[in-house]
């Protein structure tokens, strides 16, 4: 087979400069421009580039998409390997990233194992309501002070508390209150040093483009910008880890098992029948990965939810009904909000937060859609560009939650409906999925519940800004600022 794919073309591509190849057009906004070269380059389903010294291959409608995590998903197992990832991942990156080896199959299994179970726990559940409950008196409190509420500023320090109690627990012995400031204060600070890595992973550092150039990196500073880093996200990550040891050596009451209790649990019961040692250093990596890759999509996915709802009045307004009709059943019961589903589905499906998926590396020469992929391509699936393809969805870049209930009903996000993938799909799949959703579920019912919505200084709704920021993840552009109007029962 490998003999004869040599012969097979190669996927379109459209002309790049010398040396640096396409990078250039890859541009601010990759998902658009990606989207608008392949519709130009007649690449519609898969589209060759060169990015600097490194070829690359970008999956844009859901045959295709389906072609790379379905059919080839073996052999697109792998994520290329990236200078930052190496320092910030304590030159884990194997470790979370790599396909094969035996401790990624590990530590990959205690991710998924512990974030789907927490996702269920009633210790967790608990944890996501207090911390929805504080950020509705914060709200409560500025909207009181007739103050505009920043909604960004406060969806993300809510999605940062929740994967840090997640993740790193909730000191069980002090109250709430004292926790509440001393875990503020921490947040503020995971806030910084997750920014800090998204910039450097988001970044461009001359070596992960240019291998023969990987020199010219300790010259841009690139490298010793990400050491710096890594030290400050040791030294909180150590600290983390020893206040659970010295918990587990007092009192051992752990009626709330966190992230760091379940790794330190397993390390005691070390050595693995495969061979998998649990090292200080392995714990840590997986523990930044989780706050990296837990805050910000959540955080995502709310700013466009709720960004979406107040530029259509109409959907927030039959949301809130739903939501007002059945507050007394609690928020668990997810029967009674098909429509919450179906408006957190819509925002995923044109919002996706990480809307080329994490980049996959082709693992040997194979055969895609009929044509020749060379081992060592960089692969990137554009969830984006296929959640608006023209020929799987109708009326594809208008927000119309209904399309879920009804034409649309079946399709979910799970893996299984090439065409609706901001999870990913195959090996690769976001392990965090029911975590993340039943996060933004909870918040989001509880915002739109408990207050009307209006833009300041009472602009149309359809004017309202929907550019998302550069980079490999799309926050909203600027931040989303609204006045919030306590809702009480008696006024309806
Ligand atoms: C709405 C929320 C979320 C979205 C949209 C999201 C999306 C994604 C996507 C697109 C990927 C890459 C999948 C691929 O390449 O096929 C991913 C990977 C990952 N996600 Fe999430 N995620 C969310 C929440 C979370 C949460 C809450 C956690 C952890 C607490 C998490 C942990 C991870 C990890 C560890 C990976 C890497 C998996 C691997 O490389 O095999 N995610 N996520």
């Amino acid at each position: 087979a490998g003999r004869n794919t040599r012969r097979l073309p190669v996927p379109p591509s459209p002309r790049g400069l010398p040396l640096i190849g396409n990078l250039r057009q890859v541009g601010a906004l990759p998902h658009r421009a990606l989207r608008a070269l392949a519709a130009a380059h007649g690449a519609s389903d898969l589209m060759g580039l060169r990015l600097g010294q490194v070829p690359a291959l970008v999956a844009s409608s859901p045959s295709a998409a389906a072609a790379i995590m379905r059919e080839h998903d073996g052999a697109f197992a792998t994520r290329p390997y990236f200078r930052t990832a190496e320092i910030l991942t304590y030159g884990f990156q194997d470790l979370v990233f790599a396909p094969h080896g035996e401790h990624w199959r590990h530590a990959r299994r205690i991710c998924s194992a512990h974030v789907l179970s927490a996702a269920r726990s009633n210790g967790h559940h608990g944890t996501r309501e207090r911390e929805v409950a504080a950020m509705v008196r914060a709200i409560r409190e500025s909207s009181a002070a007739s103050e505009v509420v920043d909604v960004s500023k406060a969806l993300y320090g809510f999605a940062n508390a929740v994967i840090c109690r997640a993740v790193s627990g909730t000191g069980r012995n002090s109250s709430w209150e004292e926790e509440e400031a001393a875990g503020k204060k921490r947040s503020e600070l995971f806030r910084e040093l997750i920014e800090e890595n998204t910039a450097l992973l988001g970044g461009f550092c001359v070596g992960d483009y240019f291998p023969s150039l990987a020199w010219a990196d300790a010259l841009s500073g690139a490298g010793a910008r990400a050491w710096r880093n890594f030290r400050r996200w040791d030294e909180l990550l150590e600290k983390v880890v020893q206040e659970h040891e010295a918990r587990r050596r007092g009192d051992g009451d752990s009626e709330e098992e966190d992230f760091v209790d379940v790794l330190l649990t397993l390390q005691a019961a070390e050595r693995q029948d495969d061979g998998f040692e649990l090292t200080r250093d392995a714990i840590k990596s997986l523990l930044a990965d989780m706050f990296a890759a837990g805050t910000e999509t959540t955080f995502i996915a709310l700013e466009w939810a709720m960004s979406e709802l107040v530029r259509n009045p109409s959907t927030m307004h039959k949301l809130q009904r739903e939501l007002r009709r059945s507050s007394d059943t609690g928020a668990s019961a997810s029967a009674t909000t098909p429509y919450l589903q179906a408006v957190v589905k819509e925002t995923l499906r044109l919002h996706p937060p990480v809307p080329l998926l994490l980049p996959r590396e082709c693992m040997r020469d194979v055969t895609v859609m009929n044509f020749h992929v060379a081992k060592g391509t960089r692969v990137f699936v554009n969830a984006w560009a296929v959640g608006r393809d023209p020929a799987s969805w109708s009326a594809p870049e208008e927000f119309r939650p209904e399309r879920f209930l009804e034409e649309e009903r079946e399709v979910d996000f799970r893996g299984a409906h090439f065409k609706f993938v901001p999870f990913g799909a195959g090996r690769r799949v976001c392990p965090g999925m029911q975590f993340g959703l039943a996060t933004v579920e909870l918040a989001l019912a509880s915002l739109v519940r408990m207050f009307d919505w209006e833009i300041p200084g009472g602009a149309a709704p359809e004017e309202l800004d929907m550019s998302d920021a550069p980079g490999l993840t799309t926050p909203r552009r600027v931040p989303l600022r609204l006045v919030a109007k306590p809702f009480s029962c008696e006024e309806q």
